[in-house]
């Protein structure tokens, strides 16, 4: 079954089910890559701070090379980490994620977080000082943002977007950009369904992209998530997924291993009643997770 796909703000596509990279080690996320293309995923997720970027690489080689698919069927997504939001850093790290993933081009570049960290070259590490405190750096989003645009031009990405942005910060972007956001990737699931971001990409014509949509296993006790996959005949992460789809949302689930690769494919071929999804809809009075937090990770609280 083909895969789903909806328009962006630039009147090009993406498609809904993705494939998500972050923890995939080196030594499997190749053979994670290509299984996922063979199963039928035509959207990768990657990032430079994943340190992975050579080896998934490796796995485009193979399936261009071998015709598995043609480069103009992926859609190809990396993202520009904190370290690298100067002005003179971002063309330099465009580059150095298209050569290390063997590409031409992206589909789409995101900035990966609105904070700034001071440069540690390509090693991707987080800068900590003698304090053990993160080295924030003052770089407005303006400055890299014109720097993304720019890249748009030279024809290096097809679309530009961001990550992890509140509706504060999208607002304070959408004021000066002169290429707006196709995209915005963030966490969400039905225990962080970001109701008042979607409230507000809706109206600017912003997509969301979910990550972590399977919330890091969080779902596996919930018994009514476990009683609509039994009705379905679907596993849970086939119901999390099909939400996601269903709300307009791409949804990127991450996994190495071969089995759940295919499972997490599984969700084209069934639609979940309203009614169902009101029930998914509800859960998130029940449960809130955030799994990726930035308090946690740097000490810095950016979301509301
Ligand atoms: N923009 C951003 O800041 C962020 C982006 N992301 C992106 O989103 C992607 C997905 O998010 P991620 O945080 O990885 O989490 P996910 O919600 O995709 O969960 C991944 C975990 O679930 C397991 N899993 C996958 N499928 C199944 C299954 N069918 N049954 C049981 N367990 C399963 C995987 O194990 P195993 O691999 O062992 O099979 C892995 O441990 C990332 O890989 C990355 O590409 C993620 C976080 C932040
Ligand atoms: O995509 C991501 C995965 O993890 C990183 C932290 O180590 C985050 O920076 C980022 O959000």
């Amino acid at each position: 079954m083909s895969e789903p796909k909806v328009t962006l703000n630039n009147n090009k596509t993406i498609p809904l089910l993705g494939f998500g990279t972050w923890k995939a080690e080196p030594n499997v996320v190749e053979e994670a890559v290509k299984t996922a293309v063979k199963t039928g995923y035509r959207h990768i997720d990657c990032a430079e701070v994943y340190a992975n970027q050579a080896e998934v690489g490796a796995a485009f080689k193979y399936i261009f090379d071998n015709k598995v698919v043609a480069r103009e069927e992926l859609f190809i997504t990396s993202k520009l980490y904190n370290t690298c939001h100067e002005k003179d850093k971002v063309l330099l790290h465009c580059k150095k994620t298209l050569k290390d993933l063997n590409l031409e081009y992206l589909d789409l570049y995101l900035i990966h977080w609105p904070i700034a960290f001071e440069y540690t070259g390509d090693s991707m590490e987080d800068p900590v000082g003698e304090d053990g405190q993160i080295k924030f750096i003052p770089v407005p989003i303006r400055e890299t943002w014109e720097e993304m645009e720019k890249l748009v031009g030279l024809g290096l990405v097809k679309s530009i977007g961001v990550s992890n942005f509140n509706v504060q910060a999208l607002q304070d972007l959408l004021s000066y950009a002169k290429i707006k956001p196709v995209a915005n990737q963030v966490e969400l699931h039905p225990y962080l369904p970001q109701a008042n971001l979607k409230s507000y990409c809706d109206k600017k014509g912003i997509h969301l992209t979910a990550y972590s949509p399977l919330g890091s296993g969080a779902f596996v006790n919930d018994p009514i998530v476990g009683e609509i996959a039994s009705t379905y005949k679907k596993s849970i992460p086939n119901i999390l997924c099909r939400w996601a789809i269903q709300k307009g949302f791409s949804v990127i689930p991450k996994s190495s291993t071969p089995a759940r690769i295919q499972d997490n494919f599984n969700i084209l071929d069934f639609t979940i009643t309203d009614s169902d999804m009101t029930k998914l809809d509800a859960l998130s009075s029940t449960k809130k997770l955030r799994t990726c937090d930035p308090t946690y990770f740097w000490g810095i609280s950016i979301f509301d």
